[in-house]
């Protein structure tokens, strides 16, 4: 009997890997969305590292580590525009600081960053499935995709999407809808994994299942708080 998921099945439908993980999520996934800053990297280095030249080069004074933690997520813009603010510095200036961002963040991305633990054996179980997997980040394309290259992810995922591609960011739904589409997947099964509210936000909205970790940055706030179907202490605990 055919599986319902490969046509046809590498394995005999009873011994399907897609069928054996129904029992471990429902909704059984078609497809799988996985965010990448505080999900898969943990990048809040590369943030400081690269927000710290900013401010040095624009003669400003260097931000927090935890304030950058708190801030990661909702796109660079509003990372450097609450950076410039929580340093007192006018927003004229943001053009500046942008270009600058740019300019180091294309040196320093992944020097400061390490994959989580149990991001490997997750991602490879996952793959296992045979089942269409997306990046979807609210970073710059350009930046993710090279990033999941340094890190050696690449592999992994059929499509990357970054904050740029869309017209709208997480926790915007936009982002979430379109990706489906990419992938062929019907968005109430096609599961999103993130770290944040944002993620989650996202994927209530486009009427997705979300499953968030609990070690990445959710604004300083416990995940555990946020309505989820799944919390995760390690991305290989989702197929259980
Ligand atoms: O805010 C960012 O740049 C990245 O955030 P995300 O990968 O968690 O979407
Ligand atoms: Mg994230």
């Amino acid at each position: 009997m055919p599986c319902g998921y490969h046509r046809p099945c590498p394995a005999s439908a009873r011994d399907c890997l897609s069928v054996n993980t129904t029992s471990a999520l429902a909704p059984a996934p078609t497809a799988f969305m996985l965010d990448l800053d505080g999900t898969l990297v943990d990048t809040l280095g590369d943030f400081v590292a690269v927000l710290n030249r900013v401010m040095a080069d624009m003669a400003l004074p260097e931000v927090s580590r935890a304030f950058v933690e708190h801030t990661i997520g909702q796109g660079s813009e509003h990372l450097i525009r609450s950076v410039l603010a929580e340093a007192g510095a006018p927003q004229q200036r943001y053009e500046e600081a942008w270009t600058l961002y740019q300019r180091h963040y294309e040196v320093l991305n992944g020097e400061h960053a390490d994959v989580f633990p149990g991001v490997i054996e997750g991602l490879d179980a996952l793959k296992a499935l045979g089942l269409p997997m997306a990046c979807l980040t609210n970073k710059p394309a350009a930046f993710a995709r090279e990033l999941l290259r340094r890190k050696g992810l690449a592999h992994y995922f059929d499509r990357v999407f970054g904050g740029d591609d869309f017209e709208r960011k997480k926790p915007d739904p936009m982002p979430l809808l379109k990706t489906c589409e990419a992938l062929g997947s019907m968005p109430a099964t096609t599961w999103m994994i993130g770290d944040s509210s944002n993620d989650a936000r996202a994927a209530h909205a486009a009427g997705c299942p979300i499953a968030l970790v609990s070690y990445g940055y959710n604004h300083g706030e416990p995940i555990r708080g946020v309505p989820a179907d799944r919390y995760l202490d390690r991305l290989d605990e989702l197929l259980g």
